[in-house]
């Protein structure tokens, strides 16, 4: 294809503009950082389109999601972010103008969460548009996966479910028109653009005895932190926070609670913590640590144990 940018002018009109002093201008093969007495987090994400996004979803949001799935594991490892590096796998229909759209939406995210590029990669693919972003951030204290003691309670922030239900909307016309405007619009936006939960840094490093973010679904994700941990866990599924609007589609249909707890797409932040931690507003407790090797037990409203199809989302 004619009339669009080479590979170097790609770079040096789209991505330079962006890059923070560590990149070197995007203009050498690897990126320098100042040394620091806090301890460095890495961390990588690739969004593959048709897997975890629409192709055709705006630019500017897809590259916004690319960069926060990162953001927030940085946040649930009570990490602030420092840079990042973005891979790009372009497909043969890309445009000038889309790749435009996405800069500036990646310039205005990199802004907004202090996140500078400091470099990447970018190759053509035969196969659909892939990105993949790696985030630096640092940290006086990690938050570990496998910290959980038996115990300790467990929090979850926000509300879960929304993007997984956001999504079900994507595929599901008919529980679109059924839904209120407010609502369908709520969902969607959940699922279009995750919210890094960079805000809670202070939380997880002060609170959590073990953390992770909700990415995959909250029950299977928490059998992750449990595994990790060496324990079991036990949760009351009423108290899992939900929106309105996700109460609006439950209402609906009863079979999308299981959505809500196992569909992912979340970027909430689970984390264990002694049973006395008052967690701080739009943080809720949902069950505690048991002793054990078993996956956790979700407990419906009668405090019977509710059985799952699938606990989350899983590639393979
Ligand atoms: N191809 C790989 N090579 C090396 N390590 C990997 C690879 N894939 C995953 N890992 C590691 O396995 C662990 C679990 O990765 P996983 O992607 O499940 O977690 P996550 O990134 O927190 O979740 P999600 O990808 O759903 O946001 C991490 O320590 C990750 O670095
Ligand atoms: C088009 C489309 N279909 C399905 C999904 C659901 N989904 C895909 S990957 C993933 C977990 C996180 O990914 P990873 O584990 O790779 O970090 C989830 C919940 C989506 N987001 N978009
Ligand atoms: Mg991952």
């Amino acid at each position: 294809m004619t009339g669009r940018y080479s590979e170097d002018e790609l770079i040096a009109r789209l991505f330079a503009p962006i890059a923070g002093p560590a990149g070197l201008g995007l203009e050498d093969d690897a990126a320098l950082l100042p040394a620091s007495s806090e301890p460095m987090v890495a961390t990588t994400d690739m969004i593959v389109a048709g897997v975890h996004f629409f192709a055709d979803d705006p630019p500017a949001q897809i590259a916004k999601k690319a960069l926060r799935v990162n953001l927030s594991d940085l946040a649930a490892k009570g990490a602030a972010p420092v840079g990042f590096l973005l891979s790009l796998a372009l497909p043969p229909d890309w445009t000038n103008d889309w790749l435009a759209a996405f800069a500036t939406g990646l310039a205005e995210d990199a802004a907004l969460y202090g996140a500078p590029l400091i470099g990447g990669d970018t190759a053509s693919t035969p196969g659909p548009l892939t990105i993949s972003v790696t985030a630096l951030g640092r940290t006086s204290r990690f938050a570990p996966r496998a910290g959980a003691r038996p115990g300790d309670a467990i929090f979850v922030s926000g509300t879960i479910g929304d993007a997984a239900l956001g999504l079900a909307v994507r595929r599901d016309p008919a529980l679109a028109a059924r839904l209120s405007p407010a609502a369908r619009d709520w969902l969607l936006d959940r699922y279009l653009l995750p919210r890094p939960r960079l805000d809670l840094i202070e939380t997880v490093r002060g609170g959590a005895s073990a953390a992770m973010d909700v990415s995959d679904g909250l029950v299977g994700d928490l059998a992750k932190l449990c595994r990790a941990s060496r324990v079991s866990a036990l949760v009351e599924a009423p108290l899992v926070p939900l929106s309105t609007a996700a109460q609006e589609a439950i209402g609906l249909s009863p079979s999308l609670f299981e959505t809500a707890l196992t569909g992912g797409d979340d970027y909430e932040i689970l984390f264990a913590a002694d049973p006395a931690y008052r967690p701080p507003q739009g943080v809720v407790r949902i069950g505690a640590i048991v002793p054990g090797a078993a996956a956790p037990a979700i407990l419906d409203a009668s405090k019977t144990q509710m059985i799952f199809g699938k606990t989350s989302f899983s590639h393979f």
